[in-house]
């Protein structure tokens, strides 16, 4: 049994941003059924404390990072948890990033310098009978988790940093290192130095054992200067330890044919039974209820998911009667430009700005195509739950959004293999194009359901992902035969 301690600043059920909560809350029981065990480390927010029960003080801290901690060990969600009751740094308002009003909490250093280091310590013994071989840590917040393991005294101790997005890197001044409890030379660019500051993600790609990004297309992606955001020269010098794998998603949570937040639920043979989900995804967005195709879209609002772009085509897209239904949040600038379509276009735009679990699910088993027109997308989850729900996927051709659509060209649709639409470059001349494909291919219903039974037939799940993580641990603690014995 492989024991693994992940380390995420977010995991669905508890408390959940975007997709990594997403993929730190199913990777655990997926990897269970290959007899890995995995522990999830998490910050002791208001909602992870809130929403534990039972649980059991494990270690306490008279001083940690400069306040009292108790390290919680709890199951919730059917997760196995190890929460960081900190309330001097997670007892607060807000996401877990930023305060009420939008700002980053200006001891974010902190926050996550204090996770990872406990991530550390559980790993050289601080709970009696608990000795986690592999630390798995995810994204920027977890990032210097490798770099207390290389600068600590074990070197049995083996890490795996994954990239859910490398947009956010974590970057500080100088002036914080004296306080991140790491030895003089680990100021260095072998360690946590980055431009002169201190980069948590950086740190975390040059100290890990083993990088991971969440599908093969980023993993390349990633090495070039068009999206590796500086860091691109880092990851092609140790690319023989950087790997794609992409994510899965959570089939029982997102089930078409048991899932309570519909208003019907279906199965790929009884996908005209959608129907009566979109009536209610339209009442839900002002929308007419009419039978006109109807664009869906589930995202943070933000210049890397595109939205601007899908802005700029409202307009074509209502002129060729269709509708569309926005969940999501983020920049004020396109808050406002969708909100101006939808005044635009009573009855046939509407916009949903909270964050909204519930409504997300609606949106896939209602919407007859969900948008994801990002220019950058390490993996994408939304298009996957897109194709699980039989609402076909439209999609910019970049990252994991190229790795698991495939796209509705002559060919393909010959073969009987598209599952959805896909456009380059993602800009807007592609984007309205693809629309006008999205919508010649709704006016042959045969065709088009086709895609969608295929769709909801391709295998989403976390299955084959689980097995390549499963193989990356084995691989690394020289347990080479590891596969054969329990896959
Ligand atoms: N207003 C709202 N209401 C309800 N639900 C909402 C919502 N806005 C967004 N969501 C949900 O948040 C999640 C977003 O996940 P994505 O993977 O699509 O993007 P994100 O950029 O957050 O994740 C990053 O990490 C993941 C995980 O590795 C990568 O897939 C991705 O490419 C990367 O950018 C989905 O579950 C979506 O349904």
């Amino acid at each position: 049994m492989i024991e693994v301690l992940s380390v995420a600043s977010e995991v669905y059920p508890l408390i959940k941003t975007g997709g990594l909560a997403d993929v730190a809350g199913a990777l655990p029981a997926a990897l269970a059924e290959r007899g890995i065990s995995v522990r999830t480390l998490i910050p002791g927010y208001p909602a992870v404390t809130g929403g534990i029960s039972g649980g059991r003080v494990v270690a306490e801290f008279g001083a940690l990072f400069g306040g009292e901690a108790r390290v919680i060990a709890a199951r919730a969600g059917g997760l196995d948890l190890i929460v960081l009751d900190a309330p001097y740094l997670f007892d607060r308002p807000g996401n877990p990033y930023m305060s009420p009003d939008g700002w980053d909490w200006p001891d974010n250093w902190r926050r996550f310098a204090a996770l990872s280091w406990v991530a550390h310590e559980l790993a050289v013994g601080l709970v009696e009978g608990y000795r986690p071989q592999v630390l798995h840590a995810h994204d920027w917040t977890a990032g210097l988790v490798p770099a207390y393991v290389k600068y600590g005294p074990s070197d049995r101790i083996k890490t795996v940093m994954t990239i859910h997005n490398l947009a956010f890197q974590g970057t500080f001044g100088a002036d914080i290192f004296t306080q991140l409890r790491l030895p003089s030379h680990a100021f260095s660019m072998e360690g946590v130095e980055y431009y002169g500051g201190v980069g948590y993600l950086k740190s975390g790609l040059e100290c890990a054992d083993i990088v991971t990004t969440v599908s093969p297309t980023y993993a390349a992606e990633i090495r070039t200067p068009a999206f590796g955001m500086g860091l691109d020269g880092l990851l092609e010098n140790r690319s023989e330890t950087v790997f794609g794998v992409l994510n899965g998603i959570d089939v029982t949570a997102w089930d078409p044919a048991t899932d309570a937040s519909l208003a019907q639920t279906y199965t790929a043979s009884t996908t005209h039974k959608r129907i009566a989900n979109k009536m209610a995804l339209q009442e839900a967005f002002g929308l007419e209820v009419a039978n006109a195709p109807l664009f869906g879209v589930v995202s943070r609002l933000t210049w890397q998911k595109g939205i601007d772009l899908l802005v700029a085509c409202v307009d074509a897209l209502v002129a060729q009667g269709a509708q569309l239904a926005v969940l999501g949040s983020g920049e004020t600038e396109l808050e406002n430009g969708l909100r101006a379509a939808a005044m635009r276009h009573p009855g046939k735009v509407g916009i949903v700005t909270r964050y909204d679990e519930r409504l997300s699910h609606l949106v896939q088993g209602g919407a007859d195509v969900v948008m994801v027109p990002s220019r950058f997308e390490p993996c994408g989850l939304t298009q996957l739950y897109a194709l699980r729900y039989g609402a076909i996927p439209l999609v910019s051709r970049v990252g994991g959004l190229n790795d698991t659509v495939i796209d509705a060209n002559v060919a393909a649709l010959y073969a009987g293999v598209a599952t959805g639409i896909q456009f380059a470059p993602p800009d807007e001349h592609a984007l309205a194009d693809a629309i006008r494909r999205a919508l010649d291919l709704y006016r042959q219903p045969e065709s088009w359901k086709k895609m969608q039974r295929r769709g909801m037939k391709s295998d989403v799940s976390w299955e084959t992902s689980a097995a390549r993580y499963a193989d990356i641990y084995a691989n690394l603690l020289g347990l080479k035969d590891y596969d054969d014995q329990n896959g």
